[in-house]
């Protein structure tokens, strides 16, 4: 039997898998297939934004590795959220609190933090490396080699926009909250997000919201899957063009709390010999733990009426803890 879990972080949901426990490895399209059938909604669990697969590193330095695939069977190069679960499923596994996990472009930090609360775990993560570079995101027909705070016409009227890889690609705006009700971030994201002659890989996109300079409000319309509850990257990303925005508020190295429809998470912007990172510190629940035959996952068409289901009380913890908070 394989195990698989159910996951989130501030509610952007994720199936995991770890590979290792397989007896035969999945090929990449395999992999595809099987993010896309269990993220659909009506097939298990009300699907998830994403599949994040566990394999063997052959990284000294780590010990393991993360990929992620969106729901539309893309793949991203990180996922702040997904990375936080993976962390503790690895420290579980591992029995360690500090762990250092390969992920598409670098070998990441992980840290067990105390509890948030009774079954809520938390976990932080280091969200590098960071890039304005337009060969990074990458992003084209702007005019410019980098995009900080730049108004783009083309994106709306009356916004500045910053371009960032952290290092999956993120198109950040500090909005307004009456803008932020509007439906301007569903458009932008819709229209980024297919073919374009902006990102020719897509963006996600944010708006962010100050409520004050301790606190704010991150909203993503992420690619390959849409509107999610959260996307730590994205939320990383905002906090980085926040202290950016506001050098005389010296937003670097303070904790600061990012709110989202799914929840909230901390971060602290880092900047060390020019360059930035992120740490991103927040809940690592699992909400189920699910049992399937191995060769029942290997299908092309998969029987998900085969699949035994077992909840935590997690996520009942969360909401609880949310709520209060
Ligand atoms: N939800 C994630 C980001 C997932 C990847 C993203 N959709 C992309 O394509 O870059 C997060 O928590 O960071």
């Amino acid at each position: 039997m394989v195990q698989l879990l159910k996951v989130h972080g501030s509610q952007n949901s994720f199936f995991l898998l770890d590979q290792t426990q397989l007896n035969q490895t999945f090929t990449q399209l395999e992999l595809v297939n099987l993010a896309k059938q269990l993220t659909n909604s009506h097939n298990l669990l009300n699907g998830a934004d994403g599949l994040l697969v566990v394999s063997q590193s052959f990284q000294p330095s780590a010990c393991a590795k993360m990929q992620v695939i969106n729901a539309d069977g893309s793949i991203a190069s990180m996922c702040g959220n997904g990375l936080r679960t993976v962390g503790r499923y690895l420290a579980e596994k591992y029995q360690q609190q500090n762990l250092i996990v390969e992920t598409a472009q670098a070998n990441l930090r992980v840290s067990c933090q105390p509890d948030w609360a009774p079954h809520v775990k938390a976990v932080s993560v280091e969200i590098s490396p960071v890039s304005f570079q337009q060969q990074d995101l990458p992003f084209s027909n702007l005019g410019k080699k980098e995009l900080i705070n730049q108004p783009v016409p083309e994106f709306a009227a009356n916004l500045k926009f910053t371009a960032v890889a952290v290092p999956n690609p993120h198109l950040i705006s500090i909005v307004s909250a009456n803008l932020m009700q509007t439906d301007l971030l569903k458009q932008l994201g819709t229209q980024l997000n297919r073919p374009n002659p902006y990102f020719p890989d897509g963006v996600n996109v944010s708006f962010t919201q100050i409520i004050n300079h301790q606190r704010l409000f991150v909203r993503t319309f992420e690619r390959g899957v849409g509107f999610t509850n959260a996307c730590g990257t994205g939320m990383s990303a905002a906090s980085l063009v926040h202290a950016l925005t506001y050098p005389q508020n010296s937003l670097f190295n303070n904790l600061i709390t990012v709110t989202n429809p799914g929840g909230f998470v901390q971060t602290i912007v880092h900047q060390d010999n020019n360059h930035y990172w992120i740490e991103l510190i927040g809940n690592a629940t699992f909400t189920h733990y699910i049992e399937v035959a191995e060769n029942e996952l290997h299908q092309n068409v998969i029987d998900f009426t085969k699949f035994k289901v077992k909840s935590t009380v997690e996520n009942q913890a969360y909401q609880e803890f949310i709520i209060k908070h």
